[in-house]
């Protein structure tokens, strides 16, 4: 996940490759409800590991359902049938409204029956989301709820520690037009109480986001509890319901981020070598709604072919065409829509959305607002959203997208990497895709590509003791970018061979064949860099490159010219999307004499002498400052007047003396610099 301020995506050019999607968010947190409410216990596979399921797992937990994890991956939800062993609990929901609702009209009744109290609260954009038709409905059912802050909002109070008698007899009324949230909420909870006699529900007014309430009857199917439905409007519990584990259960992929990447294989070309997007998980027989998005995706020219648990995309019609669709039973997915809009051939229509403006924000302004940045000419209504793309490639803007905590305005504006105009785009806050698709970005840029000069380097050359390492480490976790500690190489070259049962001695490496060997062995090398640590082949060996003899073996491998020319190849791999930070020696100079930035980090012998010194004593390791202060002088003498690869500050380098400077300052100062050459230095 991408836990920084901001992430700028480069100007993408192609897709192609297979993807797994995270569970269905939907799904996970029905299924986990309907498993704590079933009796005996339920292993559930694939469910989404988000923010919204976290909350949900929580709360079930402090509720008393015992969660265990299983060997095989599957997770394990003891039921604790319709008798809670909690009465009293504060819980805290997030944002996720597929907990918030739900929880609330089961507890609601369970309190009301047993006596209990439970309070539900969320982040500040919960408490502005409506949820008044719901206890509209659990007051009608004889249920005290009080809204502790504003009327029709969260935070909420469920039952007043007494029991009461629940009033079932009549139809329960419900609205609909708000969110399908509330309807679902009432078929979760109402099988709970419905032992006597039959328990009707009324929707009131047009009910909105149907295959959701598709979603929730078929789950309730699949726990025991067969639902009536006439039409949309009237839905009926049988007497005698009663909640029944199906033992195991698998979740879908989820449809709506399914979207974002059907929308991928309509508007990128196929990378060469790649037959378009592969999206597996979930496919043609889904139970959730938004696989419809397929069908609307299609109207705009997208090339799909569906399988029962898979899918396959390719670019068709280019441009795509403009629609004009009433996307009421796809409200998520449909946002997706407005971002293709601006690869279309004129305006599209997206209508029948105003529960967009109930969500993790307002999301019509949201769209609007961020698509205009873009360029685009954005027409928004109380329902509706009209978008016509920027009407040349000199048209389009490089855009800091807003991103408003909704995990979907971030996936969506992701996709306008792919502009005409080849300009990045910056997603602000974009870790808020944790409240469905964590790794979102890190899958993106698994299928994406784009001409390596596309991809920065920031390369931080200098002497030993500079700093450099903690710098680079610390500036490509505040950009999101990977890590290149390109040091270490030639003693992980040392050690792999060593591990290899592959002689680094003298006489050895003047035999060509081995010389070939270790050539291979070095461009294979499987090698991650994470903060300061070396992960090789997923193990990390930062302590054991440290020793004198890695150090030996790498001083003897690094002549051997084979290992020299892998250890380019496998340097340049490290340019990867969203970019890259180089440490090293050469890497302005010889091995990413493009980079758009380099950055040649001193400091005075003395200062790096005490700095070293500190160091080692802090460590334990006893030192002398003047000992070390004459080796460091020896070292770089060396280092400058070596003939492979010499010490040197490119020519185009920005130079960082940063002997008067802690760490932050230091890196403060590469981000600034860096930030001044980006297209968003204005923002
Ligand atoms: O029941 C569900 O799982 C959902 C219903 C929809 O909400 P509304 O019914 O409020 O439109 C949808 O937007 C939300 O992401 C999930
Ligand atoms: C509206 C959404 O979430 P929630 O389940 O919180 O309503 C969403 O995921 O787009």
């Amino acid at each position: 996940m991408f836990a920084i301020p901001h992430l700028d995506i480069p100007p993408l050019a192609s897709a192609g490759g297979t993807i797994r999607l995270p569970g269905s968010k939907s799904i996970s947190n029905r299924v986990l409800l309907l498993a704590a409410l079933s009796v005996g216990h339920t292993d559930i596979t694939d469910l989404l590991d988000s923010d919204d399921t976290r909350v949900m797992l929580k709360a079930l937990a402090e509720l008393g359902c015992r969660i265990e994890p299983q060997a095989d991956g599957a997770l394990r939800i003891h039921g604790v049938g319709g008798a809670l062993p909690v009465q009293r609990a504060k819980l805290f929901l997030g944002n996720a409204g597929t907990a918030m609702r739900p929880l609330t009209a089961s507890l609601a009744l369970l309190a009301t029956r047993h006596g209990g109290e439970f309070e539900l609260s969320g982040i500040p954009r919960m408490h502005e989301r409506p949820i008044g038709d719901l206890v509209d409905a659990l007051r009608q059912l004889g249920c005290p709820v009080t809204c502790l802050a504003n009327e029709g909002y969260p935070p909420l109070r469920l039952g007043d520690g007494q029991p009461h008698a629940l009033q079932l007899e009549q139809p329960i009324r419900v609205r609909g037009d708000v969110s399908s949230q509330f309807l679902t909420a009432l078929l979760l909870a109402l099988p709970l109480v419905a032992q006597e006699s039959d328990v009707a529900i009324e929707v009131v007014g047009e009910l909105i986001s149907r295959p959701y309430i598709e979603i929730t009857l078929n789950l309730l199917e699949r726990f025991g509890v067969n639902v009536r439905r006439d039409g949309w409007e009237r839905f009926t519990i049988s007497a005698g319901s009663r909640y029944a584990s199906p033992g195991r259960i698998a979740v879908e992929g989820d449809a709506s981020s399914a979207s974002y990447f059907i929308a991928l294989g309509a508007l990128a070309p196929a990378t060469p070598g790649t037959d378009g997007i592969t999206i597996e998980g979930v496919g043609l027989s889904s139970i959730q709604g938004d696989i419809r998005f397929v069908e609307a995706a299609r109207l705009m020219g997208a090339n799909i072919a569906g399988e029962a648990n898979r899918l396959h995309i390719r670019r068709g019609t280019w441009p795509l065409k403009a629609i004009d669709l009433d996307c009421n039973h796809i409200p998520d997915a449909a946002m997706t829509l407005a971002v293709m809009a601006l690869y279309a051939d004129g305006t599209t229509t997206l209508s029948n959305i105003a529960s967009w403006r109930v969500k993790e924000t307002d999301r019509i302004a949201a769209m609007a607002t961020e698509a205009r940045k873009l360029g685009a000419s954005v027409e928004e209504g109380a329902d509706y959203i009209r978008i016509t793309p920027p009407a040349r490639p000199q048209d389009w803007r490089a855009a800091s997208i807003h991103t408003y905590d909704d995990h979907r305005v971030a996936m969506c504006f992701s996709l306008a990497a792919f502009n005409p105009a080849h300009l990045p785009v910056r997603i602000e806050d974009p870790k808020c895709v944790a409240k469905t698709f964590p790794d979102y970005f890190e899958t993106l840029f698994q299928v994406c590509a784009t001409p390596i000069e596309n991809i920065p380097v920031i390369c931080v050359d200098g002497p030993t003791a500079s700093g450099k390492g903690t710098l680079s480490a610390e500036v490509a976790e505040q950009l999101g970018y990977h890590l290149l500690d390109s040091g270490v190489l030639y003693r992980l070259v040392g050690l792999a061979a060593e591990q290899a049962g592959l002689s680094t001695a003298e006489p050895d490496l003047k035999d060509p064949a081995h010389a070939r060997r270790l050539g291979e062995l070095a461009a294979g090398l499987r090698v991650r860099f994470e903060g300061q640590k070396t992960l090789f082949e997923g193990r990390d060996v930062t302590d054991d490159l440290r020793t004198e003899s890695a150090g030996m073996a790498a001083s003897r491998v690094s002549s051997v010219a084979e290992v020299r020319q892998a250890l380019l190849g496998l340097q340049h791999a490290f340019r990867q999307l969203p970019g890259l930070v180089a440490d090293g020696r050469d890497m302005g100079t010889v091995i990413f004499p493009d980079a758009r930035m380099k950055v040649f980090l001193t400091a005075s012998a003395e200062q790096r002498a005490v700095r070293r010194h500190k160091q080692l004593i802090s460590k334990g390791i006893a030192a002398n400052i003047d000992g070390l202060l004459a080796d460091l002088k020896a070292r770089d003498l060396r280092d400058i007047s070596r003939t492979h690869a010499p010490l040197k500050a490119a020519e185009d380098a920005l130079q960082l003396d940063n002997s008067g400077m802690d760490i932050e300052q230091s890196v403060q100062q590469v981000l600034d610099w860096w930030q001044g050459r980006t297209a968003f230095s204005g923002s």
